[in-house]
């Protein structure tokens, strides 16, 4: 079975270089289906089971999809089905984003409901809610999803989204892109990630203005075609980097951050004493003076709060902390599963409702630990890295999703810390 073992202790320093977001390049990805003619040219792609499943899923709608070291092409002019295969889909949540593009473009799409996951019920009501205001009917039949435009097309409609939902806000926009007339979203989500695909959707000829604030306002157009897009740098993994460096470094260089993305938690980290740098195109960071960090008072929100994505990196960092913090989650019900893992490592957290109340101890102890979700995962690579002894992390497929060399990354920086595909693997290192 798949496992990283950690040897906990050893400091960190030197540069990482941080990879392109997940959460952008999902949506690109799929708003590649919007070019009717063209190529699209997507680079700074990290190499991550999301985007393989992102890419995949597009390809079997029949598209032509082609790799090249960190670069995808798409052409998507010969699109054959508009009912991605459920296999994919249910891999994945972001999947849910093909249906503006495929709904607006061919004026159908048939989607599995994505349904919850380990971090809570994630419905996909807003979604579905902003496709019927610009006319499209929707019903639900067997767990999927059929959306229908109306003749001539869908309509653009002024659209509050009662939640600002990220994906909600990326669906609308997609599939406003080629409306008739203008769409104003209204309470839209304004994380970074969704201004990097108005920068994509508008190179492809879109016209989107106001991403990145509470409006967007999107006027129809007749056609789109293929564009050349850089993704923009993972926030959350540079943020997860970070941690670690405010815990164990030495000076560690996190380069290819845009820090305006992680203003939240750049404040945080000072403000746990841990000592920072902010350089044309990356961010340096020193422990704190006397070695532990501060405890906080955090709390979740929608950006550009502090992001829910960076939650359990916290909490990690927070058990060794010289005192009691708090850390709020808002976003989703149920996003402390790494809790129970960080106590079999002698942490010290009792959950209050939305609240986990995190005693900071010592030192936390190497453990065998299950990764739950993508950041619990990461959270608990994190505290085998400060641990004393072995840790062992399962459940890697979760990390897989959404981190791109972590190990490699670690071990350029220091880490005494391997993966290991099998038992016998292990038994031969
Ligand atoms: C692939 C991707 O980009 N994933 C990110 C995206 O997820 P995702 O797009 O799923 O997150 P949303 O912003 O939509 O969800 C935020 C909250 O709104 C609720 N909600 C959402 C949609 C809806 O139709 N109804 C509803 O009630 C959700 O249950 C959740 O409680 O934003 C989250 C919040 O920053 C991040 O944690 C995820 O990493
Ligand atoms: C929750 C996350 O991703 P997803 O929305 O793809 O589950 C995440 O990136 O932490």
């Amino acid at each position: 079975m798949a496992r990283i073992i950690i040897n906990g202790g050893h400091r960190l320093e030197g540069t990482v270089r941080v990879s392109g977001a997940k959460n952008a390049v999902l949506p690109i990805l799929a708003a590649s289906l919007l070019a009717a003619k063209g190529v699209s040219l997507i680079d700074e792609v990290p190499h991550l089971l999301d985007v393989e499943n992102m890419a995949n899923t597009v390809q079997a709608l029949g598209a032509d999809v082609a790799w090249q070291n960190g670069s995808i092409s798409i052409d998507a002019q010969n699109i054959k089905s508009v009912t991605p295969p459920y296999d994919l889909v249910r891999r994945m949540r972001a999947s849910f984003v093909v249906a503006g593009p495929l709904l607006t473009r061919f004026g159908e799409a048939t989607i599995a409901l994505p349904g919850g996951c380990n971090i809570g019920p994630r419905p996909v009501d807003l979604h579905i809610k902003g496709l019927e205001a610009m006319g499209a009917t929707s019903i639900v039949e067997n767990g999927f999803v059929h959306l229908k435009a109306p003749t001539g097309g869908l309509k653009g409609a002024r659209i509050y989204l009662d939640i600002p939902s990220v994906g909600a806000t990326q669906n609308i926009m997609m599939a406003a892109a080629l409306a008739n007339g203008q769409t104003v979203i209204e309470n839209a989500a304004k994380e970074p990630e969704n201004v990097d695909l108005a920068n994509y959707l508008n190179a492809m000829g879109a016209r989107v203005r106001g991403a990145g604030t509470d409006i967007i306002r999107i006027d129809g157009v007749d056609m789109m075609h293929g564009a050349a897009h850089s993704v923009i740098p993972d926030r959350i993994e540079a943020g997860t980097f970070l941690v670690a460096g405010a815990l164990i470094g030495n000076g560690v260089y996190v380069e290819n951050v845009v820090s305006q993305h992680i203003m939240s938690l750049i404040a945080k980290l000072e403000e746990a004493g841990a000592r920072i740098e902010d350089t044309v195109d990356g961010i340096k960071i020193w422990p704190c003076e006397g070695g532990r960090l501060r405890p906080l008072d955090v709390k979740t929100n929608y950006y550009p709060s502090y992001p829910t994505d960076m939650q359990a990196q916290m909490v990690a960092a927070l058990t060794v902390a010289s005192g009691t913090s708090t850390v709020t989650e808002t976003v989703f019900e149920n996003r402390f599963m790494h809790v129970a893992e960080l106590q079999r490592m002698g942490a010290n957290i009792h959950i209050e409702g939305r609240t986990a109340v995190v005693e900071g101890t010592e030192h936390l102890s190497g453990a065998r630990v299950t990764a739950t979700d993508l950041r619990a995962g990461a959270a608990l690579v994190i505290a085998g890295l400060i641990a004393e002894g072995k840790t062992e992390v399962h459940g890697l497929h979760h990390l897989d999703r959404g981190y791109d060399n972590l190990v490699a990354k670690f071990q350029a920086l220091g880490a005494r810390i391997e993966r290991y595909e099998d038992a016998m693997e292990e038994a031969g290192a």
